[in-house]
């Protein structure tokens, strides 16, 4: 009676506890991803199901020493796996839906890429109360811990580097919007989604707000999504997603690495609060903006590309952006310098003499007083917002 007894009892609970982790599946989107992940995908298994109680360990149960970072969609922690490989967990918040919607996004949209300059998804786990993600764990930092050198935590990239990082970077964007069998819309470029290895070999990361473009669609209407500072104008105001607002959030970045500022900064006066216009204004009127290290430093002609090709990819209207395709080549020439790009000619560019002009003045004003290089952080950087338009398709 007493072996029949229990043994109905760890039935039971067993049954239940199974039935628990197939409705946290259902919640968690488990059905909607596999409705809409491709056949060949999910036979080929690129992405693996993790259970419970491998990623609870791998975590120490979600011990708060293991927080690698805070972002609006979750927590992402460090996990050493059973097989000793180091992994890093993206927990959801609790009970927002909005962000599981974002989760099965990152899992649709990370399982159609292959680029060593897009970080990998090995992986998820939809059994749980919220969804985890897990990917290959990328060592050194962000982009903008680097940049923005909190407590001098790392020392400043060199040019050599800065370059090297713009251009994997534009590499992975052109890769996605191209390449891919349906085009993809990062939604979200920036410096805190730019990660870095051992060797600052660059990792696109954070692929929640992406979107899949059909073939047959040069633009989406959709409910504006990114981060203040990095957001397209004209995407702003129409809701027309198009490949070209992420070149618009590349140009922001391009600007970082130029001129070692935030992209949003309250301790800049209140018209240079946005990096991308205090950038274009300050090459119009010959201002110093560039960090003066890289003055110093780089190659002078090499600068005056760089900050020329950010200067066009910050184009107000998104038709005269170069595509990403032509931004990854013209860094990719500066390395392995090739011809010049039509676009590049524009009459709304600077001419040569005005960048020079440009280059000397940053150079000559940094030594005598100085950059303001705003490494504090500010409450207010980096914040992201949606905005939803009458129009909006439903995320
Ligand atoms: N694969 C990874 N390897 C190592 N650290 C990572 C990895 N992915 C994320 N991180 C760390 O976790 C932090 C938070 O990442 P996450 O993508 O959730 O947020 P975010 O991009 O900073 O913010 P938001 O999601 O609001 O845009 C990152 O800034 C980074 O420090």
């Amino acid at each position: 009676m007493l072996v029949g007894g229990s043994w109905i009892y760890w039935g039971l609970k067993k049954k239940r506890l199974i039935k628990l982790k197939e409705k946290f599946f259902q919640l968690n989107g488990g059905l909607l991803l596999e409705q809409q992940l491709p056949s060949e995908r999910r036979s080929a298994r690129t992405t693996r199901i993790f259970t419970e109680d491998e990623l609870k360990k791998a975590t120490n149960n979600y011990d708060q020493r293991r927080v690698l970072g805070q972002g609006g969609c979750g927590t992402v922690y460090k996990g050493v796996l059973a097989d000793d490989k180091i992994v890093a967990i993206k927990k959801a918040k609790i009970g927002d839906q909005s962000q599981i919607k974002q989760f099965i996004n990152e899992v649709l949209v990370l399982s159609q890429i292959n680029h060593r300059n897009v970080v990998k998804l090995l992986g998820c786990c939809l059994e749980t109360e919220v969804p985890l993600l897990v990917y290959e764990f990328i060592t050194n930092g962000t982009l903008f811990d680097h940049i923005h050198s909190i407590n001098g935590r790392y020392a400043s990239l060199s040019w050599e580097l800065r370059l090297k990082i713009a251009t994997e970077t534009a590499g992975a964007i052109a890769y996605l919007h191209s390449s891919t069998s349906m085009p993809i819309i990062h939604r979200d470029i920036k410096t805190a989604n730019i990660l870095l290895d051992e060797n600052c070999k660059t990792k696109v990361s954070d692929f929640g707000a992406s979107r899949l473009v059909p073939l047959d669609q040069t633009q989406l209407t959709t409910l504006v999504q990114g981060t203040f500072g990095y957001l397209d104008p004209e995407y702003l105001h129409t809701s027309q997603l198009t490949e070209k607002s992420d070149v618009y959030s590349f140009g922001v970045v391009l600007a970082e690495l130029l001129t070692s500022q935030k992209a949003l900064s309250f301790q800049r006066s209140e018209c240079d609060r946005n990096l991308a216009t205090y950038f274009v204004s300050s090459m119009k009127e010959g201002h110093h903006i560039l960090d003066e290290r890289l003055v110093t430093e780089a190659n002078a002609e090499q600068l005056k590309v760089v900050a020329n090709l950010a200067k066009s990819c910050l184009r107000v209207r998104g038709e005269d952006r170069p595509t990403m395709k032509e931004v990854a080549s013209e860094l990719e020439g500066l390395i392995k310098p090739k011809g010049m790009h039509p676009w590049e000619k524009d009459d709304h560019d600077l001419s040569s003499e005005e960048t020079e002009q440009f280059l000397k003045i940053s150079g000559v004003q940094d030594n005598h007083g100085g950059i303001d290089n705003n490494t504090s952080t500010s409450q207010f950087d980096g914040l992201h917002f949606e905005i939803i338009k009458p129009d909006e398709d439903g995320r």
